[in-house]
């Protein structure tokens, strides 16, 4: 089962009026989104259409141009730790440490999460067996696949669990089993209560989730102040 998770009332994550500039140049405008708990939101577009950036400035790690995300209807940015604290950004890059083993990888985000060394043990052992990963448990990060390399980055979800998980292409490099794994884990996490947001390119069966084409918040001006700056509007 998932690890039963933080946020023992229902909540919402939302997003009004988003922009976002990179590079000078407006990647997507006027975005809106509203996710309540056992939401999910599919991102969807072209290379290049801001999927990646939409989740980089969900998780905080890019500062919108113009536009306030709310958690339960409080802006975020008044209390970035908890925003933090409460959430799970997975992106492109593999964060598996190559000289830990998979067991230790994972014991090390379980115990950031929970210091306690028997629940966050077991969360370790419920994370390898959920994606698959039992039997490479003592292998080292730099002796992995790529699909095993990402099943291991997914099964932190599972080792230090948070309400909204943000995953930008979680199925890359998985095969069809892991992909399998993975819907009955996004699944359980809605089931109590917790959101999703991912971006794909793959088909992926989440049922009831909203789906959001990135491509219809393009801009077509291009603009030369620098990153961050405020849109006109
Ligand atoms: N570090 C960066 N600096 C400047 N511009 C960037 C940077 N990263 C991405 N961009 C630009 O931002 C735009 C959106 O890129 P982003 O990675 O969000 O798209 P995406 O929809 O996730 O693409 P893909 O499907 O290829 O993963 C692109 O035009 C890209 O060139």
């Amino acid at each position: 089962m998932v690890p039963s998770m933080t946020t023992p009332e229902p909540a919402t994550f939302s997003g009004t009026h988003l922009a976002c500039l990179r590079g000078g140049r407006v990647v997507f405008a006027g975005l809106d989104f509203t996710l309540a708990s056992g939401g999910a939101l599919v991102l969807l577009g072209p290379n290049g259409s801001g999927k990646s950036s939409l989740l980089r400035v969900m998780a905080g790690l890019l500062r919108p141009a113009h536009g306030v995300l709310a958690w339960n209807g409080q802006p975020v940015g008044d209390d970035p730790e908890a925003q933090a604290a409460r959430t799970h950004y997975l992106g492109h890059h593999d964060a598996v440490k190559p000289v830990l083993s998979v067991a230790e990888n994972l014991g090390f985000w379980a115990r950031l999460h929970d210091p306690h060394m028997g629940r966050a043990g077991r969360a370790v052992d419920n994370a390898l067996d959920r994606f698959g990963l039992s039997h490479l448990a003592a292998i080292p990060g730099k002796m992995l696949s790529a699909g095993q390399k990402r099943r291991t980055n997914l099964a932190r979800l599972l080792a230090a669990p948070s309400p909204l998980w943000l995953l930008d292409e979680p199925t890359t490099a998985l095969d069809k089993a892991s992909i399998k794994a993975l819907e009955a884990v996004l699944a359980e996490h809605r089931a109590t209560g917790g959101m999703v947001v991912l971006s794909t390119h793959a088909e992926i069966d989440l049922p009831g989730a909203t789906l959001m084409q990135l491509d219809d918040f393009a801009v077509a001006e291009r603009f030369d102040e620098p990153l961050g700056e405020e849109l006109a509007h």
